[in-house]
C-alpha cells in the first residue's frame, strides 16, 4: 500500500505521474535508481545505529528500527521496483510458470508449520539439523522433508546449510510460534498450538481455510457468484458462513486460530494511527465509542490507553467476547473493573443496542461483507446513531493499479507513487489489499473497496463521506447524512 509519506494530494484533481528528479525516463534506468537510492538510505539509516542491514542468513531479532515509518516506505518502493524490474525483464513465459503454481508455496508453508519445523530448528543446539532427524521428530519421510524446504530455501525461506541440513534464516524465523511453547508442548495439544502464535496462525488460517475454498473460486466467478453462496460453502461442504461454521464446536480450534491470526495482523499497527485518526479529547465520560466487531478490542485498547473519556465498548460475537475477557484480564483488568471498558455481545446484523453513541468505529468489518450485509450493518448503525454520531472505519481500499481520475470531494486524499512504479505500488504495497480482497471473495463474498465504492457504500447507508485519510491503512470518516 502506497505509505501516507509518499506524494499525496487532495481534492478533485488527480496529479499525473511526475517523474523523480534527475532520474532517467527510461523505466529501466529510473527502477534501478529508486533501488539503488532506497538501499542507501536502508545502509545509512541502520548506520546510524551501528548496525548492517539484518541478514537474510540470520533469525529475526528485534532491532531499533523496527516499525519505523521511514523505512517501511523505503522497503516498499524497493519492492515495488525490484518487482517491475524483474517483470520487465523475465521472459513472460518464466514469470507464468513460476507465478502460476504458487499453491505449492502456500500448501508448503502452511505444512512446516502445522509440524513445527520452524520451532524444531529453533531448538536444535547449533540451529540446522539434517531432514531425517526433522523427519524423525515431525514423523514424515525424510526425502519429502529435504525436497519441502529445498523447494522454500529456494525461495529464500529457511537455509539449506549443506547437503540435507536444514536452518531457519530471517524469513522462516517468522514462522516460529510465538506462544513461547516447547515443541513437546505444540505436539502434545495441537489443537491449541495456534493460540497467540503469531504468523503461524495467520498462515495456518489464510491456507487452511483459503487453499481448499481457492479451488472453488473459478466456479464461482464463472457462474456469476450462483455456483453458491462463496468458494468456502463449496470447497467445505457447508451452507452456514464462516462465522456461523467456526462456531461448530469442532471448528472452535479455527475460530481461535482465525483470532489469534487477526490479533497477530493487527499488531504492526501502531496507536497513534487511531489515535490520531480523530478528536478523541473532546468527548467526556458520558460519551461513549463502540468498536463494533472488535475482536479482542486491539483498537479499542490504543485509544482507552490514550483517553482516559470516554467510555469504550467492544462488541462481538459470544465465543470471541468470552476469549476478549481473558485477553483484558492480561492487559487492562483495571480499565475493565473501572467500567473504562466494556465488552459486550452484539450481533452487528441485528439492531445496535447502544444508542445515539458518540462514535461507532469498524476495522475490517465491511470488507468482510457482500453489499447488501455492508449495507445492513451500516444502516443498523444508522438506525441506532444520533445527529452527531459519527461513523469511522478503518480498513484497506484498494487503488487503482492505473491512475485514479475520479474527482473526490476536498478532505479525501488519493494516493500516488513515482514514476515508473504502478500507482498502488504493486507489490509493494497493493498486493496485500487486493490478496485480501480476493481472499474475502473466497471465504466470504466480501471485498475490499476503492474510494468510489467508500462513498457510495455511505450514500447508500445514510452516511456521508466527509474526510478520507491514508495511514498504514485507511481511515473513513462519515456523519448522518
Ligand atoms: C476481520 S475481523 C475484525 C476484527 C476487529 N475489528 C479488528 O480489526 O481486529 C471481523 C470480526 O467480526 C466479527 N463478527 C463476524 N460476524 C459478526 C456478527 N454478525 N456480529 C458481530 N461480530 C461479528 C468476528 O468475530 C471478527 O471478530
Amino acid at each position: 500500500m502506497v505509505h501516507k509519506s509518499l506524494a499525496f494530494f487532495k481534492g478533485s484533481k488527480p496529479k499525473p505521474q511526475a517523474p523523480i528528479p534527475q532520474m532517467s525516463a527510461d523505466p529501466l534506468d529510473a527502477l534501478v535508481s529508486i533501488i539503488t537510492s532506497g538501499v542507501k538510505n536502508l545502509q545509512s539509516s541502520y548506520g546510524k545505529h551501528g548496525l548492517p542491514v539484518p541478514s537474510l542468513d540470520d533469525p529475526i531479532v528485534p532491532g531499533p528500527l523496527d516499525g519505523d515509518d521511514k523505512n517501511n516506505e523505503t522497503v516498499r518502493l524497493i519492492v515495488a521496483a525490484a518487482t517491475q524490474l524483474i517483470a520487465t525483464v523475465r521472459h513472460p513465459r518464466d514469470t507464468v510458470w513460476e507465478q502460476g503454481p504458487s499453491m505449492y508455496l502456500s500448501a508448503l508453508l502452511a505444512f512446516v508449520v502445522d509440524v513445527d519445523i520452524p520451532d524444531i530448528l529453533n531448538e536444535a543446539p547449533n540451529g540446522s539439523l539434517e531432514a531425517k532427524v526433522i523427519a524423525d521428530k515431525t514423523d514424515c519421510d525424510p526425502l519429502h522433508i529435504a525436497r519441502v524446504l529445498r523447494y522454500l530455501a529456494t525461495r529464500h525461506i529457511f537455509k539449506e546449510v549443506t547437503p540435507d541440513v536444514f536452518a531457519n534464516n530471517r524469513i522462516s524465523s517468522e514462522l516460529i510460534k510465538t506462544n513461547k511453547k516447547t515443541v513437546a508442548e505444540l505436539q502434545e495439544k495441537p489443537l491449541e498450538k495456534y493460540v497467540d502464535s503469531g504468523t503461524a496462525a495467520y498462515i495456518g488460517h489464510v491456507v487452511g481455510e483459503g487453499l481448499p475454498s481457492s479451488v472453488a473460486l473459478i466456479e464461482f466467478i464463472k457462474t456469476k457468484g450462483k455456483a453458491d453462496k462463496t468458494p468456502f460453502n463449496m470447497a467445505f461442504k457447508t451452507d452456514k458462513t464462516l462465522w456461523d461454521w467456526f462456531m461448530i464446536p469442532e471448528q472452535s480450534w479455527r475460530f481461535g486460530r482465525f483470532v489469534a491470526a487477526m490479533q497477530h495482523a493487527a499488531a504492526p499497527f501502531k496507536d497513534e494511527i487511531f489515535v490520531n485518526a480523530f478528536d478523541w479529547g473532546k468527548f467526556d465520560s458520558k460519551d461513549i465509542v463502540v468498536d463494533v466487531g472488535g475482536n479482542m478490542g486491539t483498537v479499542t485498547l490504543a485509544l482507552a490507553k490514550a483517553f482516559k473519556k470516554p467510555k469504550f465498548i467492544v462488541q462481538d460475537l459470544p465465543p470471541v467476547i468470552d476469549q476478549a475477557k481473558g485477553f483484558w484480564s492480561g492487559v487492562g483488568p483495571e480499565m475493565i473493573s473501572s467500567g473504562h471498558v466494556e465488552l459486550q455481545v452484539q450481533d452487528f446484523l441485528k439492531p445496535q443496542a447502544v444508542k445515539g453513541a458518540a462514535v461507532y468505529l469498524l476495522r475490517f468489518i465491511v470488507h468482510d461483507w457482500a453489499e447488501a450485509e455492508a449495507l445492513q450493518i451500516l444502516k443498523m448503525l444508522r438506525e441506532a446513531a444520533s445527529p452527531s454520531s459519527t461513523l469511522i472505519l478503518f480498513e484497506w481500499s484498494v487503488p487503482y493499479a492505473c491512475a485514479d481520475t475520479e474527482k473526490y470531494a476536498d478532505g479525501i486524499e488519493v494516493r500516488t507513487a513515482p514514476y515508473p512504479l504502478l500507482p498502488n505500488l504493486g507489490k509493494g504495497g497493493g498486493s496485500n489489499p487486493t490478496f485480501v480482497d480476493i481472499n474475502m471473495m473466497t471465504l466470504l463474498n466480501g471485498q475490499e473497496r476503492n474510494l468510489k465504492q467508500f462513498v457510495a457504500l455511505g450514500e447508500a447507508s445514510g452516511w456521508k463521506l466527509t474526510s478520507a485519510k491514508n495511514d498504514e491503512l485507511s481511515i473513513f470518516i462519515y456523519t448522518p447524512a
